[in-house]
């Protein structure tokens, strides 16, 4: 991948000062490991939507992945359904939405398959697309509202990255804005956009890009999602937001149990899916690390990472004495020091 094109896949907003803190911040509390104590068997699966999925995560919507592999969408998303994890296809990706439901659909034990909207146009634009995304197979849509207004990664705008001419994107809902800031200001989305689209949507609808827990508490006392995503982006919108790992306990206490949320940014680690999972997430999203394995080897890299996490987490599992993730204990209660036992 060229020098651009990689500034472009790994930046961040500002001084990337939260995509930084963003890898830091899943290491803060410790596992505490319980010994004799090992499962017979170790079952990694989730539920989420009321569907069974073999692993906890999913790979993040990306845009533009014909710039890190020719197999671009399609190859992650056939690996990521070959092994179990999910798959969330970006508005801008490069490749149409029916050919990756069509490569998916004959993987038996595949995770679920989203589809993420930016909302550009109007507002029947997106019903249309969402409509679009329904009749092709895809499970629900993941509307992401934390990007009205985003600029080009620093490094990447220093390193003059442009997209090439005539680079396809078959998915958009209609032109994106061209990019001045009276333009985007008009097209952002707003709460009552959200509770239209919900209301008409034939899919299950979930928010992506919830840091605020007064944002959460919104979402879920006006049911306005089927479950939301706890994301900085990645730390590419607005750098020095918090990562996501200190975000998520004040968004779970909000939401009170009453949606599923997922959680991304700077999960590197099996053990950091723990974290999560620990905090009060019941999956999560995973996005660089899939564009390292992407651009390495395609689809065939895709999925020795994913076989890799499944038997790391599978492993961690087992080293806290835990048959499956709702067999683990929370994290911020049972893990934290505790006084020393009675001798
Ligand atoms: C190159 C790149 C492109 C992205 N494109 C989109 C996108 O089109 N839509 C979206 O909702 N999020 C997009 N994201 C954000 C990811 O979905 C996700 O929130 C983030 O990458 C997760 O953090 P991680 O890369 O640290 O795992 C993009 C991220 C990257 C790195
Ligand atoms: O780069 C991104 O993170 C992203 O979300 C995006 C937004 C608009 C166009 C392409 C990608």
């Amino acid at each position: 991948m060229d020098a651009a094109a990689h500034a472009y896949f790994f930046g961040g907003a500002g001084r990337e000062q939260t995509l930084a803190a963003n890898e830091h911040a899943w290491c803060k509390d410790w596992l505490w490991p319980r010994v004799l104590a090992t499962p017979a068997r170790i079952d990694t699966s989730v539920t989420l939507l009321g569907r069974r999925c073999p692993t906890p995560w999913l790979a993040a919507p990306m845009a533009h992945l014909r710039l890190a592999h020719p197999q671009a969408e399609l190859g992650l998303a056939l690996a990521s359904a070959a092994q179990g994890a999910g798959f969330v296809l970006s508005t801008h990706a490069t490749v149409a939405l029916e050919d990756v439901a069509a490569a998916c659909r004959s993987e038996t034990e595949r995770g679920p398959l989203w589809f993420q909207l930016y909302p550009y146009g109007e507002r029947e634009d997106w019903l249309r697309l969402a409509q679009r995304a329904a009749r092709a197979g895809f499970e629900a849509i993941v509307l992401t509202v934390d990007a009205p207004v985003q600029q080009v990664p620093t490094r990447a705008r220093e390193a003059g990255f442009t997209l090439p001419p005539a680079w396809p994107q078959p998915n958009l809902p209609a032109p994106p804005p061209r990019g001045t800031l009276e333009e985007l200001l008009a097209q952002a989305l707003h709460w009552d956009d959200v509770a239209w689209l919900r209301q008409r949507c034939p899919l299950p609808l979930i928010l992506k890009g919830i840091l605020h827990p007064a944002d959460a508490e919104r979402a879920c006392a006006q049911s306005l999602c089927d479950a939301l995503i706890v994301s900085n982006h990645g730390g590419r919108v607005l750098d020095g937001v918090p990562p996501t790992a200190t975000a998520l306990p004040a968004v779970s206490a909000a939401v009170r149990g009453r949606v599923p949320i997922l959680v991304d940014s700077g999960l590197r680690y099996p053990t950091d899916v723990v974290q999560a999972r620990a905090l009060g997430a019941h999956a999560v999203l995973i996005g660089r690390p899939l564009l390292v394995a992407l651009a390495s080897g395609g689809a065939a890299a895709v999925a020795q990472l994913w076989r890799r996490w499944r038997d790391e987490l599978a492993a961690t599992l087992a080293l806290l004495g835990a048959a499956s993730l709702d067999d683990l204990p929370p994290l911020h209660t049972e893990l934290q020091p505790m006084p020393a036992p009675n001798p």
